[in-house]
């Protein structure tokens, strides 16, 4: 009952939390004590997050409040273990014991919570395997071992996870399959192979003979292939003259676009294929086409041309849905100046439309767009030349370099990048009612130096097939956007909730949480928002900044409110920007105060009222 639930905390009070749980110990309810949450007179949940707890859980006080569901003690001092009459609060479904001192094995009991949904015990000094009886907790989604001293390999889990992570550690062997499509992320500090890290060397226990006779069997394979080859090729060459087919671009880290080869797309330089040189020749080279040139935008200075294009060194920045991005350098007599060429694939319009469609998207300028410099059109070749953005893209700053040596993404820029991306889509809005981007996300949104927001690929979603809509703009899409070229301004607002929940949450919405049961991250975050407090969903990295917490929720309210179900309930991209404009005003005039001890900060963002209304 309530009075034995009320000794058992002043229990834990007196072990671990004497100085800094003021809790007014003369009240005879402990439901009015901070942190304590009841429900039909029961404690059902208890956040003390970055408490200063310290010193060890004492038996007989936690595991005394069996109706428990969500247990929160992260960040706080805690050491030893974790008692094992927590076993009693068989209604369990939240534990977050993350960013404490507690060591040991991974307690067994653990094992026996199978209504636990998630489980945080990341940031301690776990040490010994992960076990695999994790598979009795069938309801687990969100699981977190990282930053801890695990040893072993990890095992087969059954289970429908959401969220993993078992980073820094001292795990080994291969990455189980059905982990695999987590992000690297996940498993990196490590000695692990497999899924989304280098491939596992492989072990042979075939025999002798069995190798020699593969061996054989592959060579003749090999040379029947050959011939056939010779034979096809042969046969092509015979009916083409003058052919301007292009080898498709393959990933080398450093690719010369240029040199002596135009025209020659079968010469190397430095040891390298000349693909870039090979597309480019080609694309000068090929028939069909008016201009050779480089189109140049509006005021955009023809100070390069398509030979120095050919001459740049060039650099694969990735490969995305409309094809593959270069950074190239050019030596120019003046200056060097460098640029990010984008060599577009499927394109599925008509010259003509092509031409007047890039013209309407070079046409845009505006602070928070990339500006567009040049393109260039061939049968064969479509590129488009914009300026290269040196700080890369919020994808990689949000996700990439998660370890340490990591520079944490404040709210203030965070909030930044946020309006700046509003404004750069607004202005692409007011372009007309049938203008839209078409592919927000956050590898398109680039930055400054100076963290400023620069959207960039906009108008491109015009211009391509169907085809080209692999499955990683999926968490960004609108349910209502079947086909890709069928974009409106109301879709481009759900992307543009989406990226704000990214930013909120530091979760990319392409990886983790899209589990064969589809959950995205607006319905994570509104599940979490339903049932927890608001303050879970957020990126740790945010929860330092404790005198913004009000417009981290409002902002989180309005990315909710993009990302809404049906298109008219959704703002418009004007709204959306005076909202953050709005918010930023606000949380400008508080002063900034990053305090980086975390374990003083977190529990004022916590311990707030719930906010359930956040989905209402
Ligand atoms: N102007 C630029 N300056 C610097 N980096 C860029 C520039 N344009 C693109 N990139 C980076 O190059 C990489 C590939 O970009 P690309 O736009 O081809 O693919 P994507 O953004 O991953 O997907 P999508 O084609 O759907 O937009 C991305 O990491 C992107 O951030």
């Amino acid at each position: 009952d309530l009075a034995s639930e009320r000794a058992a905390l002043l229990v834990l009070r007196s072990a671990v939390g004497g100085r800094s749980l003021l809790w007014n110990v003369s009240q005879s309810t402990p439901c009015l004590w901070v942190g304590v949450k009841c429900q039909q007179n029961r404690v059902v949940e208890l956040r003390l997050p970055g408490m200063g707890l310290s010193g060890q859980l004492p038996a007989g006080s936690i595991g005394n409040l069996t109706e428990l569901h969500t247990l929160s003690l992260r960040f706080n001092a805690l050491s030893g273990s974790v008692p094992p009459d927590l076993a009693s609060c068989v209604n369990l479904r939240n534990l977050y014991l993350q960013g404490n001192f507690f060591s040991g094995d991974i307690p067994e009991f653990l094992f026996t919570l199978s209504n636990l949904i998630r489980l945080n015990l990341a940031g301690n000094n776990f040490s010994g395997e992960i076990s695999s009886d994790f598979n009795k907790l069938t309801r687990l989604g969100t699981l977190y071992l990282n930053d801890n001293h695990l040893t072993g390999s990890i095992p087969k889990l059954n289970l429908n996870l959401q969220q993993f992570n078992v980073s820094n550690n001292q795990l080994d062997g291969s990455i189980p399959s059905k982990l695999s499509n987590f992000p690297a992320t996940a498993f990196q500090g490590n000695s692990l192979c497999g899924g989304p890290l280098q491939s596992c060397p492989h072990k042979s226990k075939l025999s002798g003979g069995a190798i020699a006779g593969i061996i054989i069997g592959s060579v003749v394979a090999f040379v029947l292939i050959l011939v056939v080859l010779i034979l096809l090729c042969r046969k092509k060459s015979s009916k083409k003259t003058g052919s301007t087919d292009v080898a498709p671009v393959k990933h080398t880290e450093t690719e010369m676009l240029g040199e002596k080869s135009v025209g020659d797309g079968d010469s190397t330089s430095m040891g390298y294929p000349i693909r870039g040189a090979a597309v480019l020749a080609a694309a000068a080279t090929s028939k069909g086409s008016g201009d050779k040139r480089l189109v140049f935008f509006r005021n955009s200075n023809r100070i390069f041309d398509l030979e120095d294009l050919l001459r740049a060194s060039a650099e694969v920045l990735g490969k995305g849905t409309f094809g593959t991005a270069y950074k190239a350098s050019l030596d120019m007599e003046v200056e060097r100046v460098v640029v990010a060429v984008k060599r577009l694939k499927d394109v599925s319009v008509s010259e003509k439309e092509f031409r007047e469609k890039i013209e309407i998207a070079g046409a845009m300028d505006h602070e928070n767009l990339v500006p567009l410099r040049a393109y260039y059109y061939s049968k064969d070749e479509k590129l488009i030349v914009y300026d290269y953005m040196p700080m890369g893209s919020l994808s990689a700053l949000l996700h990439g370099n998660r370890g340490a040596g990591r520079t944490p993404l404040n709210w203030e820029a965070r909030s930044g990048i946020a309006l700046g991306a509003a404004r750069g889509i607004a202005y692409i809005h007011s372009r007309g009612s049938a203008s839209s981007h078409g592919n927000i996300k956050s590898s398109n949104i680039l930055l400054t130096k100076s963290y400023e927001a620069r959207v960039s690929d906009f108008g491109l979603a015009h211009l391509v097939g169907p085809t080209a809509t692999p499955n990683r703009v999926a968490g960004y899409r609108a349910p209502e956007v079947t086909d890709a070229r069928k974009v409106s301004q109301k879709a481009d607002v759900y992307s543009f909730g989406v990226l704000l929940l990214e930013l909120l949450t530091g979760k990319a919405p392409t990886h983790a949480l899209l589990n064969e049961e589809g959950v995205d991250l607006p319905r994570w975050v509104q599940s979490v928002v339903r049932e927890e407090w608001t303050a879970e969903v957020f990126d740790l990295e945010l929860l330092r900044y404790q005198n913004v917490e009000e417009e981290m929720v409002q902002l989180l309210q309005l990315a909710l409110d993009c990302a809404a179900q049906y298109p008219d309930k959704r703002p418009s991209m004007l709204d959306v920007t005076s909202r953050i404009e709005e918010l930023c005003r606000s949380s400008s005039q508080h002063e900034q105060e990053p305090d980086h001890n975390i374990i003083n900060d977190v529990h004022s963002v916590d311990s707030g009222a719930p906010v359930p209304s956040v989905v209402d």
